[in-house]
């Protein structure tokens, strides 16, 4: 679903004259199998955001190549890649990253939007996926009117409205209470389960390793070891 060959990157910082070069990653190759979850976990700075952010298509790698889903990614130009994005994968990130002046419900229709979907099918889709996160009463509230985790479930309403065939999750429970992180936990694992989506999940924290079939740790931009869960 996810093969990445010998990707390395670096980043160059400072002025002109005086750049450095900041090697980040080194020689990742790795797969993520349709159906899985993996979890890539790491300390603080050892590259797991960049490497994200590599899948995702918001930068581009040095070296090496990134396959999703049979299609060969990098190289892709920006267009191409958002429409590849939009297709193919949902995102869910820490922050949630909703749009503070729309409601729930405008928040989750806006991949639709973006897809050319009418507004009849819109509103269905939209109403439907609502309701699968237990949040159609709460449609018209803005994010400021909602809690933490009911935020991140309208933000993982809209990753799965497109249905995506992988998400991508930075910290997904970085911001929720334990019990949030809990449930949330379990909804993604159910998602997993029922509808086969494949997740890749960089996170800090032992509860959310967990849930991953297989763990992969990064280390100065290197794998570190690869664990299978029990
Ligand atoms: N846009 C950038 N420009 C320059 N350096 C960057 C950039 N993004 C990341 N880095 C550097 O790359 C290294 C890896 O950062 P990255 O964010 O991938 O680590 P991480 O493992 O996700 O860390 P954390 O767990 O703290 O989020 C760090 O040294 C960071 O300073």
């Amino acid at each position: 679903m996810i093969t990445i060959k010998n990707v390395s990157h670096d980043f160059v910082v400072g002025k002109k004259g005086r750049q450095t070069v900041i090697p980040v990653l080194r020689n990742i190759s790795m797969h993520v199998e349709k159906g899985e979850i993996v979890t890539i976990v790491g300390r603080s700075g050892s590259g797991k955001s960049t490497l994200l952010n590599l899948v995702s298509g918001f930068i581009h790698p040095k070296e090496g190549e990134i396959w999703i889903s049979g299609e060969k990614v990098t190289g892709l130009n920006e267009s191409k890649f958002a429409d590849f994005r939009i297709k193919n994968l949902g995102f869910i990130f820490q922050s949630f990253q909703l749009i503070p002046s729309m409601t729930a419900f405008q928040n989750v229709e806006l991949p639709l939007i973006l897809k050319g979907v009418n507004e009849i099918d819109r509103k269905k889709q939209t109403e439907a996926m609502l309701k699968k996160v237990g949040l159609l009463d709460y449609q018209d509230h803005y994010p400021g009117e909602l809690s933490g985790g009911q935020q991140q479930r309208v933000s993982i309403a809209r990753a799965l409205i497109v249905n995506p065939p992988v998400i991508l999750a930075d910290e997904p429970t970085g911001s929720l209470d334990s019990e949030t992180e809990r449930d949330l936990l379990e909804f993604i694992v159910e998602l997993n389960r029922d509808l086969g989506i494949t997740f890749l999940i960089i996170t800090h924290d032992d509860k959310v390793a967990e849930i991953g079939h297989r763990t992969i740790e990064l280390k100065d931009g290197q794998i570190a070891r690869k664990v299978a869960a029990v």
